[in-house]
């Protein structure tokens, strides 16, 4: 095992590319490199907020070196460790559909890679650490809040077993930074805080964005456009040490190496988005900077795990135009993936690339097909599965149904002709019907977000002058959004609690008939019931998490970090390493209550068992989150 002093340092990639000579940190372009070198800023009196100990093994960290004193100092940035060689990563992105030029890592920091006694390479990162000559007109410093559900997320998405960076250490301090002031005006102070992030490399689609010529729209071109012989460095780099079976075997013709490595691209990108759909879980900003180039989930900011299934949650507050909704992150993806062959043009032309990119909807629908199968227990594949699934998430959102709690409590129906089928059935029919959406909140839910000066002056220009609307984009979109919330709200106002309750009896009574009759084809005659329940129970279990970080979960944790109290987060992290167990109790009295955010957040602080409260349904469907 190794010691924080020495940690297996090898830096290939500021080896292998090229750094920036100038050494200034002020903000500007840097053009011909692919790394500027930085120095972590010092922090007052840092202290860990957490550790996730299954990620800092990948670094050979024993369990002691974790508990030593001087964890803070090292993870904070204050003391540096031995081998590191900090550097900030420039790279562009399109943001929210437009090209915003040179980006680069504003607030993080490569240290270097560690590779461990398997060999494994493992490049880790500071998040928050200060400075570097991309920060623009920003800091470089993240605060607690973010940096805790960045640090909980990106661990919780790696133990639901989906592809992504890792969070190895959270460390906070007495510096402070200033991101929002009080409704009187006075500065909100909020601590400076550093995560640990590891990942075989943090290379995004961006990171090749740097060689983009003038882009028409925003007359922004990469720092590096032109550079043709530094574009082949970092293609070759990439396919040499992160697709290595890829350059064996094409390495003497080189613009199949680039052109298999895209495809292989396009194929992990597409799995990566049915991992999250199944989840239900949306990203937030898929801006081509936040796409990994290995099919990692990458930047957690404003992401949000779905509670009542809608197919256009929004989870950023910033997305006005929802060009980032649940629905639409397969196909934001695929077209991430366009600019990433447009990035690459100088040495693989687009006409080489693009005829790829259906590639994308071939690989989803396969994996999607065979993800929904699991999480409903199918076995055999019968073509009309794809109109069953459709079908479950249209009467998830017509109830207003939890996204997990739906999909677990499937796995309580046993087979038809299981003995106790009768039971479940109604078991789950109930528990079904009383974790539908209330009209109460429902109403909560459309209420209008929109400043109503805002909204009446949109309504102004409409009537007045529609020739206007297509130059006010973005907000056009949020403006019909907002109206239709309003129609639907004026839709509630006479509906009654009991007739929707008997509505979503009559909806879920009709999609467990349809499922029913699907589970007969899964047996026959010589079908042993209770090995074939065993088998389906596990495989949905394991398919269907149990619990997920929902917004208030975090937000518990965040709110007593923010007093000092760091043991909901540790608390938190480790019911998110086994997102899979335990039983979900569909039985009347624990469904029927709506537990508060304090109940859930005080109880059992210590305990690793799930808490019960976190199955309910959760107290509030949108938290208004601040992201920096
Ligand atoms: N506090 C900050 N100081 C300086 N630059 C920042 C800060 N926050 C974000 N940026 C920069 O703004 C751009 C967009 O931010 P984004 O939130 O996508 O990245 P990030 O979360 O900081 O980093 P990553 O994408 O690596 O997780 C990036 O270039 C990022 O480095």
């Amino acid at each position: 095992m190794a010691k924080l002093e020495t940690l297996n340092f090898d830096n290939l990639a500021l080896r292998s590319l090229p750094v920036d000579p100038n050494k200034e940190i002020r903000p500007r372009q840097v053009s011909g490199a692919c790394f500027s070198k930085v120095k972590p800023i010092p922090v007052k009196n840092p202290v860990l907020v957490a550790y996730s100990g299954s990620a800092m093994e990948l670094l050979d960290l024993s369990q002691e070196e974790l508990d030593r004193a001087d964890m803070a100092e090292y993870f904070s940035g204050n003391k540096l460790l031995p081998g590191s060689d900090p550097a900030a990563h420039c790279y562009c992105g399109h943001q929210f559909g437009y090209f915003s030029g040179q980006l680069g890592d504003g607030a993080t920091m490569y240290l270097g890679e560690v590779v461990n006694k398997k060999k494994e390479r493992w490049e880790i990162q500071f998040k928050g650490a200060g400075l570097t000559p991309y920060s623009r007109t920003a800091d470089g410093r993240k605060v607690l809040r973010s940096s805790i559900r960045e640090f909980l997320c990106s661990e919780a998405i790696h133990h639901l077993g989906i592809p992504t960076t890792r969070a190895g250490t959270c460390v906070t301090s007495d510096s402070k930074v200033i991101r929002d002031i009080f409704y009187d005006g006075r500065p909100i102070e909020e601590r400076c805080t550093i995560i640990l992030r590891i990942a075989p490399t943090f290379i995004r689609f961006g990171s090749f964005e740097i060689f983009k010529p003038v882009d028409p729209e925003t007359g922004r071109a990469g720092p590096s456009v032109g550079n043709k012989d530094l574009l082949v460095q970092l293609l070759d780099y990439t396919a040499k040490t992160f697709y290595p079976e890829i350059w064996s075997e094409y390495e003497a013709d080189k613009q199949k190496v680039y052109i298999e490595m895209y495809k292989e691209i396009i194929r992990r990108t597409a799995r990566l988005v049915v991992e999250w759909q199944a989840v239900g879980w949306c990203h937030g900003v898929l801006n081509t900077d936040n796409m990994s180039i290995l099919g990692l989930t990458i930047d957690y900011g404003p992401y949000g795990f779905i509670d009542r299934y809608d197919p256009d949650y929004i989870c950023n507050g910033s997305d006005d135009g929802g060009r980032y909704t649940y629905r639409k992150q397969p196909e934001i993806c695929k077209w991430n993936c366009e600019k990433l062959a447009e990035a690459i043009q100088d040495v693989v032309p687009v006409s080489e690339t693009k005829p790829f990119l259906p590639l994308f909807d071939e690989e989803y629908s396969k994996h999607y097909k065979d993800k929904m199968r699991k999480k409903l227990g199918l076995i055999k594949e019968v073509p009309e599965d794809g109109e069953l699934v459709e079908s479950l998430f249209k009467t998830m959102e017509d109830t207003g149904s939890d996204f997990t709690n739906t999909f677990r409590c499937l796995s309580n129906l046993p087979l038809p002709n299981s003995p106790d089928y009768d039971i479940k059935m109604k078991e789950v029919l109930d528990y079904l019907v009383s974790q539908s959406c209330t009209v109460d909140e429902l109403k909560k839910a459309n209420a209008s977000t929109m400043d109503p000066r805002q909204l009446q002056m949109m309504m102004m220009v409409i009537q007045t002058n529609p020739a206007l609307i297509p130059a006010l984009g973005r907000r056009f979109e949020a403006f019909e959004k907002e109206l239709k919330k309003m129609s639907r709200l004026e839709e509630l106002q006479d509906w009654k609690q009991e007739f929707k309750s008997k509505e979503d009896r009559d909806l879920w009574e009709k999609w467990l008939e349809k499922y029913s009759q699907r589970l007969l084809l899964e047996t026959d005659s010589q079908t042993n019931l209770q090995m074939a329940n065993k088998q389906r129970e596990q495989i949905m279990n394991n398919n269907n998490p149990r619990f997920i970080l929902r917004n208030y979960i975090a937000q518990n944790a965040i709110n007593a970090a923010e007093k000092g109290d760091y043991s909901e987060v540790r608390r938190v992290l480790k019911l998110l390493e086994r997102p899979y167990d335990g039983d979900l109790d569909i039985t009347p009295t624990t469904i029927a209550t709506d537990k508060t955010e304090s109940t859930a957040a005080t109880s059992r602080a210590d305990s690793c068992q799930i808490d019960q409260s976190y199955d309910s349904k959760p107290p509030s469907w949108s938290l208004d989150l601040r992201v920096t």
